[in-house]
Formats: C-alpha cells, sequence, structure tokens
C-alpha cells in the first residue's frame, strides 16, 4: 500500500510537475472573440487583457502573435487556453470557428515551453472558485457551503455545463455535454408552444433554446403558437424589447427562456448537490440580470419535489465580471496544484 506522502497530491515533487514556467500566457477562445492576457509570476495578477475579433485572423496563431506584439518583457514560456470544443489529438479543431489549434506548431513557432489546453466551461468553473462577492449579482437567497460542490451553466452561442467538486483540498472541474439534456414541456403554455420549437434530429436539448440562436427559436415558436407574427430577428433585439416592456411577445418569451434555464439549473444542481452554488456564466445572463431577478427564476429553480426545501437553500448567481474565464485560469497558473486538473493528453512540452 502507498505511504500517505506518496498519496498525498502535494508533495513537492507532485507539485513541481504540475507547476507553469512563467511567464504564462492565459488565453480564452469563445466563437466571437479570444482574450489573452499574460500572468508575469506566481504573486502577479493578470496583466493587460488583449481581446481579439475571432473573424480579423486566419488562425490562431496570428491572433497570438497580435496579442503580444505590444508586449515588452520576456517571452510567455507557458500558455494554458481554454477553448470551445473538445480537446482530443494534436489538431483541436474549435467549435463554432474555424481556428484548428495545433500546439506542436505553436511551440515550434512561438518558443513556449508548456502548452495546456482547457474546455472553455472548465475554465468558467475554475471561475467560480474565485469570483469576489463584488462579481456576482445574487438570484434570490441561499447561502453557499464552504467546499460544497458548484455548478455553472453559461447560455451563449451554445449551453455550456460545468460541474465543480471539491476532494481532498483540490477543486475539480467535471466537463461534460450537460447542454444537449432533453428539454421537455411541463405546463399547458409549454404544450402549446413545444410542437413549434425547431429540433435537432427529433430531439429538443436545452441548446435548441437555452442560447442566442435558442432564444431566438423560442420567440419564433411563441409567435408561431399564437399566430402572430414574429417581427424581431435577433437575441439582441428580443432581450432588448423585453427588458424595456416594449414587446409583449419578447417580454413573454424572456420570462420562458429564464423559467427553462432555471429548470436545467435546478436539475443540474440536483446532480451535483451544488451547496456550494448555481453560477451562470457568459453574456446573455450578464444582459438579463434584471429577469433573472424577477420571482419566476427562483420558482422554477425550487419547484423539485420532493426537494423544495433543499433546493431554497442552494445560492444562485450570476457571474458579471466580463473575463471570468480569464480569471479562472490565472488562478490556476498561479496554483495549479491547488485545482484537480487531469492534464493527460492536452499538454504538450517543447
Ligand atoms: N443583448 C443580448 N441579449 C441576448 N443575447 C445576446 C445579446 N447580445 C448577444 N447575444 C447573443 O449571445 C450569444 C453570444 O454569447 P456570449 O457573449 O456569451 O459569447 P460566447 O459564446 O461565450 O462567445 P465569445 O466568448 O466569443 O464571446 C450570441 O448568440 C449572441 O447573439
Amino acid at each position: 500500500m502507498a505511504s500517505s506522502a506518496a498519496r498525498d497530491h502535494r508533495t513537492p515533487a507532485a507539485s513541481r510537475e504540475a507547476v507553469f514556467q512563467f511567464p504564462v500566457l492565459i488565453g480564452d477562445v469563445g466563437g466571437t472573440n479570444a482574450r489573452f492576457a499574460v500572468v508575469e509570476g506566481p504573486d502577479d495578477d493578470l496583466g493587460e487583457v488583449e481581446i481579439v475579433r475571432v473573424a480579423d485572423f486566419l488562425n490562431i496563431d496570428d491572433a497570438i502573435t497580435h496579442a503580444l506584439s505590444k508586449r515588452r518583457g520576456d517571452p510567455p514560456a507557458s500558455m494554458i487556453l481554454a477553448v470551445a470544443g473538445p480537446v482530443t489529438g494534436d489538431a483541436i479543431a474549435l467549435t463554432n470557428c474555424p481556428w484548428v489549434v495545433r500546439p506542436r506548431a505553436l511551440i515550434d513557432k512561438l518558443g513556449f515551453h508548456d502548452i495546456v489546453m482547457l474546455n472553455d466551461f472548465e475554465a468558467q468553473a475554475l471561475a467560480a472558485v474565485v469570483m469576489e462577492p463584488e462579481n456576482l449579482a445574487a438570484i434570490g437567497s441561499g447561502t453557499a457551503e464552504e467546499g460544497g460542490s458548484r455548478v455553472v451553466l453559461g447560455p451563449g452561442t451554445g449551453l455550456g455545463v460545468a460541474g465543480l467538486i471539491q476532494s481532498n483540498g483540490r477543486w475539480i472541474p467535471v466537463r461534460g455535454e450537460g447542454g444537449h439534456m432533453d428539454l421537455g414541456p411541463r405546463t399547458p403554455r409549454d404544450f402549446e408552444i413545444f410542437p413549434f420549437i425547431e429540433k435537432l434530429d427529433g430531439r429538443i436539448s436545452g441548446e435548441q433554446i437555452l442560447c442566442g440562436r435558442g432564444l431566438v427559436n423560442l420567440y419564433r415558436a411563441v409567435a408561431k403558437a399564437d399566430g402572430v407574427e414574429a417581427r424581431l430577428h435577433t437575441p439582441a433585439e428580443i432581450t432588448s424589447a423585453a427588458l424595456e416592456d416594449k414587446d409583449e411577445l419578447a417580454e413573454e418569451v424572456l420570462d420562458l427562456f429564464v423559467t427553462y434555464l432555471a429548470r436545467t439549473a435546478g436539475d443540474l444542481a440536483l446532480v451535483f448537490m451544488s451547496r456550494g452554488g448555481v453560477f451562470l456564466s457568459g453574456g446573455i445572463a450578464q444582459k438579463i440580470v434584471p429577469a433573472l431577478q424577477k420571482p419566476g427564476f427562483r420558482e422554477a429553480f425550487e419547484d423539485k419535489a420532493p426537494h423544495q426545501e433543499l433546493m431554497a437553500t442552494m445560492p444562485v448567481s450570476v457571474m458579471t465580471h466580463p473575463l471570468a474565464a480569464l480569471l479562472g485560469l490565472a488562478a490556476y497558473a498561479r496554483h495549479p496544484y491547488d485545482f484537480g486538473l487531469e492534464t493527460d493528453g492536452r499538454r504538450w512540452r517543447g
């Protein structure tokens, strides 16, 4: 049997293996924007953040070169990159974006000694560990249990989901495809609307409703169910019209979007027993905080018989920091051994 020292993953040897050589370039690549910053040393905060539009660069190599072009210090020795899409193999194609990341080529071309690639929702999960209260907008009450499991949901270009559990003092992000769980009708009104929701291979998953494209899908379905014209065409038009009380249809759609998001958040909170909190991330949640803070979200979130009392104890909040993922990645860069991130098959060394 292994000695307790050998089993302790905080042993100096294991820690040395886990650490990154500084400076560390961290990057969060989404479907629309890529955000980069350098962490100079183990005690430093994020340096200046460079945000580039993915569409402006043919490949990530050029985007990184551009992001580093104003830099005066030493070139980054390591890079931790969070991307939307599964990280498998040596040529990682990103979802919703034409870039393919080739870590070996980046090592050869830009001189990194070490590259780790994570999933974008793992980065959001890391962010949920480090968010300060001023970067959270509470959705109702509930008290976070220290060390309690957490869950992150982010309606954005798609619907990202990650769990976060603590084991042996380390935070472990649990990645998955939670955005593709079935989402079904429940109320009589839902049953009127759901036949008109566009399906994917005959199925309505969370991502058919709980993302930007899904919001438009829902809006069109409600219009069809009511036999009225769908006048609005983009997610931003729908949420703006609803938040400004300018359009009754949009108002109902946003209320339904919030309800369905709350039901899914509640289901995931049950799965992970998220006594440490449920965190909503991404651009859409940040833009609809007033709608999320109406009573409807908590009502739907807590409506999980026989567990209403348990649900009422779980705090929900929106991560309002615009660079939440980068803050999570920076924490990981500084203290990798505080996080149980498995890097087998997604760490490349020069
Ligand atoms: N005001 C708004 N209300 C609702 N949805 C919006 C609004 N503005 C943008 N969106 C939608 O939000 C989605 C993008 O979400 P988000 O900003 O979280 O980006 P993302 O998927 O994380 O990608 P990236 O990291 O590149 O920004 C798009 O579908 C967009 O149409």
